[in-house]
């Protein structure tokens, strides 16, 4: 297996999933080679079903692939203790999924501090830190504010702040304004792209979104379990 090449955030090498519960095998896709550099925007497109998320939950460490391997950051992440993986994902990884996962009983201003914590930092710098995301997402007067006191398109936003906060390599995300309307969609998105670019961190997204997916550097499709490059007069 070749040594994933210094520019690759996250790197899968000969990817295959099937999900097997009892006699009921369900092959997803086999065979996957994929890579995002540093910097780099890619958008993954695919039909309902096509094994989208699938895919990014393998890149992101939170489920273990069939065949083939996965590098985050230069490290092999089934040669990782499930401890080490786990702080690999806080520090290199942000998620962004289409429902913000946000903890409801914590604040917007807490639940972005909350992976700088975990990382082991100083509480201080948390707080400045998750303060900071929050205003650059257009949150700063809700830094007090629960899950449950915001609006579906300020609860994204906080979400990108969390996914942010540690300024990881890579964020994945898993349509993350689907769930808004088409104009919050649009604000939320350019936010978090702006966001990757001032920090420079790649992005990889899932979505069903054509118009959202032109925006990023790059386009593929997964369908029948390979990814095809989209040129832009496809997309
Ligand atoms: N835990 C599981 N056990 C068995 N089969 C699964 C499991 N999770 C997903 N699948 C199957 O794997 C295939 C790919 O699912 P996946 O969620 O990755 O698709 P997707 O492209 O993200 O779809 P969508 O756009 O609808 O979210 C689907 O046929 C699904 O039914």
């Amino acid at each position: 297996m070749s040594e994933p090449q210094s520019n690759d955030v996250i790197r899968a090498e000969g990817l295959g999933k099937t999900y097997i519960e009892g006699k009921l095998h369900t092959p997803v896709f086999d065979g996957l080679e994929f890579a995002v550099q540093a910097g780099e925007t890619v958008a993954i497109l695919g039909a309902s079903g096509a094994g989208k998320s699938t895919l990014l939950h393998l890149l992101g460490g939170l489920d273990v692939p069939t065949t083939g391997e996965v590098f985050v950051a230069g490290q092999q992440m089934s040669a990782l203790s499930n401890a080490a993986r786990g702080r690999l994902r806080n520090s290199a990884l942000g998620f962004i999924y289409q429902f913000h996962h946000l903890l409801p009983e914590f604040t917007a201003l807490e639940n972005v501090m909350m992976p700088v914590l975990l990382a082991g930092l100083p509480t201080q710098e948390a707080t400045t830190r998750a303060q900071t995301l929050l205003e650059s997402v257009g949150l700063g007067h809700r830094l007090a504010h629960k899950p449950g006191e915001l609006s579906g398109g300020e609860r994204q936003r906080a979400a990108v702040a969390r996914a942010l906060v540690n300024t990881p390599a890579c964020v994945l995300g898993d349509e993350p304004t689907g769930n808004l309307d088409e104009k919050t969609a649009a604000t939320v998105f350019a936010q978090m792209l702006e966001l990757n670019r001032v920090q420079a961190t790649s992005l990889v997204l899932v979505t069903h979104d054509r118009r959202l997916a032109r925006k990023l550097d790059r386009v593929l499709e997964l369908r029948e379990g390979r990814l095809h490059v989209l040129a832009a007069s496809e997309v």
